[in-house]
């Protein structure tokens, strides 16, 4: 079970800062959706989150800070999947899936019956049985998307951060792949961080939204806090109306101009 929490951080690239004094606290098992319009800072978030990028502040998973964890150790801590990774193109779906269980090989570096299990369990959920054996480059955009996930997923890590997990994801997919994330929430306590541009999914998994704009925290709160009309007109200069699902969680709903 692992509490992530982040303090003031500030990060960004050679000549740009791209976030600003961001903190945010997200309980073990808890989902927050990092939200706002392209640009926000939303993917740098993550990266920096991810020890990926230089940054200002603090990153602390289960009250540690993470730039003291070794790297064998950060991977068990925390998975990143991000939003366009490099990938090897010979490997197969299966052995890619497997190379999230690195961190947790022994010394031999051989995976034993648990890691496969996990792996099967993977490829099962995310609809990849049938691709197991073909090589990542012989698979459409969405399959790759889902190994890349499965990947992530079969880290098993404490901390996950997936960087816009559904694009280009068909609805059935998306939605396995978030049910599956939240099934590891639920049964594992593993904490989840995704960044997500559907607004509705986004309230319908995470208990929290953070709204960034201009690379800082515009709202912060439960979605139905966040998502209201005037935020999303302010932030994204859209026209919406917000209903309500029968669950009671908000559903955007865009309105066609003129
Ligand atoms: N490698 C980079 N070098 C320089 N600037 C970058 C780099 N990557 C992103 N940026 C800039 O940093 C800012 C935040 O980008 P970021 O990718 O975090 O936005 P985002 O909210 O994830 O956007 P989107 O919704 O379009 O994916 C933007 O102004 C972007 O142009």
């Amino acid at each position: 079970m692992t509490e992530l929490r982040v303090r003031d951080l500030t990060a960004g690239y050679r000549r740009r800062t791209a976030l600003t004094g961001v903190s945010a606290q997200v309980p073990a098992g808890g989902w927050l959706a990092v939200i706002g319009p392209n640009g926000s800072g939303k993917s740098t978030l993550l990266k920096a989150v991810a020890g990926l990028l230089p940054h200002r502040g603090d990153v602390l998973v289960g009250g540690r800070p993470l730039h003291r964890a070794g790297r064998r150790e950060r991977a068990r801590l925390l998975a990143y999947s991000p939003q366009t990774p490099q990938l090897p193109p010979g490997l197969t779906v299966t052995d890619y899936v497997l190379l999230g269980r690195t961190p947790h090989l022994g010394l031999l570096g051989r995976e034993g019956r648990g890691d496969l299990a996990v792996v099967e369990h993977v490829v099962e959920r995310l609809d990849l049985a049938g691709l197991a054996r073909r090589p990542l480059a012989e698979l459409s955009g969405g399959e790759r998307q889902r190994a890349v996930l499965g990947r992530a997923l079969a880290q098993r890590s404490g901390v996950l951060l997936l960087d816009e997990p559904t694009t280009g994801l068909d609805l059935g997919h998306a939605q396995a792949l978030l049910d599956l994330v939240d099934e590891l929430r639920r049964e594992l306590g593993t904490t989840v961080v995704t960044t997500l541009h559907d607004l509705t999914i986004s309230a319908q998994y995470a208990d929290r939204l953070l709204l960034l704009a201009d690379g800082r925290t515009a709202a912060h709160g439960p979605p139905a806090d966040v998502l209201t009309p005037a935020v999303l007109t302010e932030h994204y200069d859209a026209r919406v109306v917000v209903l309500t699902a029968p669950d009671g969680t908000p559903v955007i709903a865009p309105v066609r101009g003129g």
